[in-house]
């Protein structure tokens, strides 16, 4: 796990990177300013769980790939994921947690996976444990309103002009953030690549 120092404010921003695009480095930009984060791990995932393996591409190439998209000096890319053999974000959180007592965090992740939170492993754990960022996307937006996750915690919703107080906030706790959009996805771009062959 990346160094970080007693009383920061890290963002977790977990992904496939398969690949990564200027979406993700917009999302980054967009939770580091609006967050007041002072890291955001990148955090390059083994395997999402529901999703399929066939094209994913090694680990180390979507890392390498990362590197060179996350110019941000305050980014950390990083796959201790990986190495502790864990594949589900709730199992993760509580390793995070347990190793960086002091430390404030933020789960980071877009609109797409607000819609299909409530699917993940222990996914209320999550939202009871760590306030959560969505940053919208393109063909998302209404999972805001829309999404299991935002009618069970509808509650613990944070306005978004408010964001900046969002690590200092006891979860549950979440906010949307609107901002700048990009209509990029791995999946075209594995597309155009012919790496996808159906
Ligand atoms: N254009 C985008 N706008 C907002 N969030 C995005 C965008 N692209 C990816 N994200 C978010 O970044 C994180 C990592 O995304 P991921 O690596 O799965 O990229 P993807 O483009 O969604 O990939 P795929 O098309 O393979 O599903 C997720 O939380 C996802 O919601
Ligand atoms: O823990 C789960 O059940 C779970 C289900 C789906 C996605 N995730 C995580 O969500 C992050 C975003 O995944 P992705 O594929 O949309 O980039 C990544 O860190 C995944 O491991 C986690």
């Amino acid at each position: 796990m990346p160094h970080v120092e007693t009383g920061m404010l890290v963002g977790l921003f977990g992904g496939s990177f398969n690949p990564p695009h200027e979406g993700h480095r917009l999302v980054a930009e967009i939770a580091i300013r609006r967050l007041g984060l002072d890291q955001l791990w990148w955090m390059v995932t083994p395997g999402n769980p529901l999703k399929s393996k066939r094209y994913l591409a090694p680990l180390a190439e979507r890392i390498a790939l990362s590197e060179k998209m996350a110019t941000d000096p305050r980014i950390r890319v990083t796959a201790f994921e990986k190495a502790l053999g864990l594949n589900y974000t709730a199992e993760v959180l509580d390793r995070i947690k347990a190793r960086n007592s002091g430390v404030r965090f933020i789960w980071i992740m877009g609109a797409d996976n607000l819609r299909d939170f409530h699917r993940w492993q222990n996914w209320k754990k999550i939202a009871l444990t760590f306030p959560i960022a969505v940053i919208d996307r393109p063909g998302d937006t209404l999972s805001f309103l829309s999404s299991t996750m935002a009618k069970t915690f509808d509650h613990a919703r944070v306005d978004e002009d408010d964001a900046n107080t969002l690590g200092r906030t006891p979860a549950p706790a979440w906010t949307f953030i609107h901002g700048p959009r990009s209509t990029l996805s791995s999946t075209a771009i594995r597309k155009e690549n012919g790496l996808i062959k159906d």
